[in-house]
C-alpha cells in the first residue's frame, strides 16, 4: 500500500536536511542557489522534486545523495550527519547508502550489462562470484536477466536505464536518487521505467527521491515538493494521484 500522506509525515525520516544553504562562487561574486532549506523525507517515501529550470532541484538531490556538500546547514541520512564528511568519508558512504540514477544512465559503453551492474560491488570485499551473483539478481529485479551480456549499445533507452536501476540496487541501499529518470526516454518507456521505481518503493521499501519537469512521472510519487528560485513553496499530497495509480 502507497503511504498516505500523513503516514508520510508521521512515519521515521530517513533524510533530514536542516536550514540548509548552498552557495556556489562564479567569478568574484557568490550566488545563495538553495535558501535555508529545512525538510524531512521520511522513510519508505517516494518524493518528485520539481521546479522550474535553474531552481535549485540537482543541486538539492546531489546534497541528498552525498554527490556534493552544502555551505551551511545539516544532511542526516539514516542518523548519520554527511554535511561535514571529507571526500574520501563522503565516497565511502554514497557507495554503501545511496543508489543513483540519471539522466542518460551513465553505463560503460565496452562493458556488458552484468559487469556494469557490478561496479558498486568493485569497492566491496565480496568475492567475484557473490559479485556476478548479486548482479544476476539485481538484473533478474528489473526484468533483464535474458540481456545480461549485452552492452549498453545493443539495448534500447529504457532498458539501459533498468540497467541502471539494476546498478543503483545492486548494494541494497535505502536511498536512491534519480535525476531526470526518464527525461531521455519515449513515454511507454518512460512508463516502465516510473512501474519499476514505484515497485521498488512499495515492494522493497526503497526511499526514493526524483527529479522531474514532468507531471506525468510525479503523478508515480507519494509527494511532490516544489522547489522555486532556491526555496520549497509547496508540498502537494498526491495520495489522490497515489490511489489513482494503486
Ligand atoms: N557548479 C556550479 N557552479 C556555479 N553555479 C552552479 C553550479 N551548479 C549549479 N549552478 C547554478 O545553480 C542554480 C541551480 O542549478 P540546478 O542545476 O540545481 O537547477 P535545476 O533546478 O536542477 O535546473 P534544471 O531543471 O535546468 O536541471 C542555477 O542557477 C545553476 O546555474
Amino acid at each position: 500500500m502507497p503511504l498516505t500522506h500523513s503516514e508520510a509525515r508521521s512515519a521515521k525520516p530517513l533524510v533530514q536536511i536542516q536550514a540548509v544553504k548552498k552557495v556556489y562562487e562564479r567569478g568574484n561574486q557568490k550566488v545563495e542557489v538553495l535558501h535555508a532549506i529545512d525538510l524531512d523525507i521520511p522513510e519508505g517515501a517516494f518524493i518528485a522534486l520539481m521546479g522550474p529550470s535553474g531552481s535549485g532541484k540537482t543541486t538539492l538531490l546531489n546534497l541528498i545523495g552525498g554527490l556534493d556538500s552544502p555551505s551551511e546547514g545539516t544532511i542526516r541520512v539514516a542518523g548519520k550527519q554527511i554535511d561535514n564528511l571529507g571526500e574520501d568519508e563522503l565516497a565511502s558512504w554514497r557507495a554503501s547508502s545511496v543508489g543513483f540514477v540519471f539522466q542518460f544512465y551513465n553505463l560503460l559503453p565496452m562493458l556488458s550489462a552484468r559487469k556494469n551492474v557490478e561496479i558498486p560491488l568493485l569497492l566491496t570485499k565480496l568475492s567475484k562470484a557473490k559479485r556476478k551473483h548479486h548482479a544476476l539478481t539485481a538484473l533478474e529485479l528489473v526484468g533483464l536477466s535474458d540481456r545480461a551480456e549485452h552492452r549498453p549499445s545493443e539495448l534500447s533507452g529504457g532498458q539501459q536505464q533498468r540497467v541502471a536501476i539494476a546498478r543503483a540496487i545492486v548494494s541494497d541501499p535505502k536511498l536512491l536518487v534519480c535525476d531526470e529518470p526518464t527525461g531521455d526516454l519515449d513515454r511507454h518507456s518512460a512508463e516502465e521505467v516510473l512501474s519499476l521505481l514505484q515497485a521498488l518503493n512499495r515492494s522493497y521499501g526503497k526511499t526514493i527521491v526524483m527529479v522531474t519537469h514532468d507531471p506525468k512521472a510525479a503523478e508515480y510519487a507519494q509527494l511532490t515538493l516544489h522547489l522555486d528560485k532556491g526555496s520549497l513553496v509547496t508540498q502537494e499530497p498526491s495520495e489522490a494521484k497515489a490511489e489513482k495509480r494503486a
